[in-house]
């Protein structure tokens, strides 16, 4: 694995040694943001529904976002890998890949990491980042009056998610290469996905390998937003945080989050109909997880950001998010214990 890793200025010391070596002295000085987050094979994937590719890019994805979502530039992250006996170094390998694709996107990579057996996969990334400004962007800091904004994709990989549940979108196992079975289902691991439809096989994309929008997190910063968060729990549930660590109201306006074309398509093709289609629709942009879109607040004389775009205000009162006038009340999106 450790050939497939790219050096970087700032590498002094690449994998293979005991510890890699980092010298941000030269662009990259300036305080360091630290993040780290876990891919449980059963929990947060299944190897039947994404590739080791899909696995590495969405490892690195989930750290980087955490960073962008300080305010700061990802530019480091190590990864330790604990596999069953039984997977083949070409799982690995193709997880490294996945790796390196997404720490190019984000202009990153990868420092070092560890590998161990166990029985299940287990992926944790650790990121490192450096901030835009001195300053980070808490959860902590929205004020009265602020806009709160969001970049594009709520939503999206929870439609994806669903379709994948649902069997609407299946994973299928190219000729040729040996059937290798998921563990937890038994289902065929995923080759080529049998579809046609390239709408829902975009979303399914977006839910096996999200794309998040590093430089907004960078430019929310530069622009002076006052609180910020990777969605990666869901719209509501991630406000909230917002909400409860600044002591505020985000207030989101429903017309600002209906549900687009393409997440009507996808409930649609899951057999809802009419109003039903919305209803699940609209329930994927307020809760669905896994987005890491970035959420932020902006004073109000401030400009938003090209990727933001404007979903409600923060106002005054007892902590939480409203939707359409009234507290939401539903589940708000993703939780791993009850
Ligand atoms: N085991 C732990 N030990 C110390 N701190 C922890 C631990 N687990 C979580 N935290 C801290 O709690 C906070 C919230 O963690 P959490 O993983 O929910 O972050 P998050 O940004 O919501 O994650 P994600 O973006 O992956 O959904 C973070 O500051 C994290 O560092
Ligand atoms: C097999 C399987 N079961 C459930 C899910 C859904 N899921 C897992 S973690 C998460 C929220 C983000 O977690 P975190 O806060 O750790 O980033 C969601 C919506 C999945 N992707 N695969
Ligand atoms: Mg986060």
């Amino acid at each position: 694995m450790i050939d497939r890793y790219p050096p970087a200025p700032w590498l002094t010391v690449g994998p293979g040694d005991d510890a890699a070596v980092l010298d941000l002295s030269g662009s990259l000085a300036g305080p360091v943001v630290a993040c780290t987050d876990t891919l449980v094979e059963g929990q947060d994937f299944l190897r039947s529904w994404s590739t080791a590719r899909d696995i590495g890019i969405k490892v690195a994805a989930q750290n980087f976002a955490d960073v962008a979502a300080m305010g700061g530039r990802p530019h480091t992250l190590l990864v330790s890998l604990t596999t069953p006996a039984d997977v083949p170094a070409s799982w690995a390998n193709e997880m490294a890949d996945g790796l390196v694709a997404e720490c190019a996107r984000a202009g990153a990579v990868v420092a070092g990491g560890d590998v161990s057996a166990g029985s299940e996969i287990v992926v944790t990334g650790t990121a490192l980042g450096t901030l835009a400004v001195g300053r980070a962007v808490l959860r902590s800091g929205a004020s009265t009056g602020d806009v709160v904004a969001v970049t594009a994709g709520s939503g999206r990989s929870g439609a994806g998610w669903a379709l994948l549940r649902e069997g609407v979108v299946k994973g299928g196992v190219p000729s040729g290469d040996p059937v290798l079975r998921d563990p937890v289902l038994g289902d065929p691991v995923l080759g080529d996905l049998v579809l046609g439809d390239p709408v829902l096989e975009t979303l399914v994309a977006e839910h096996r390998a999200p794309v998040p929008p590093y430089s907004a997190g960078v430019e929310a910063a530069l622009a002076g937003a006052t609180a910020m968060i990777d969605t990666s729990d869901g719209l509501v549930r991630d406000a909230t945080r917002i909400a409860v660590s600044s002591g505020v109201v985000l207030d989101l306006d429903p017309a600002a989050l209906n549900p687009g074309d393409d997440l009507l398509h996808a409930a649609k093709a899951l057999g809802h109909g009419g109003a039903s289609a919305t209803d699940v629709a609209q329930d994927w942009v307020l809760t669905g997880g896994e987005d890491h879109a970035l959420l932020a607040c902006f004073p109000p004389s401030v400009t938003l950001p090209a990727a933001f775009r404007a979903i409600g205000v923060v106002r005054e009162g007892e902590p939480g998010v409203w939707v359409g006038g009234r507290p939401f009340t539903g589940e708000g999106g993703w939780r791993h214990w009850t």
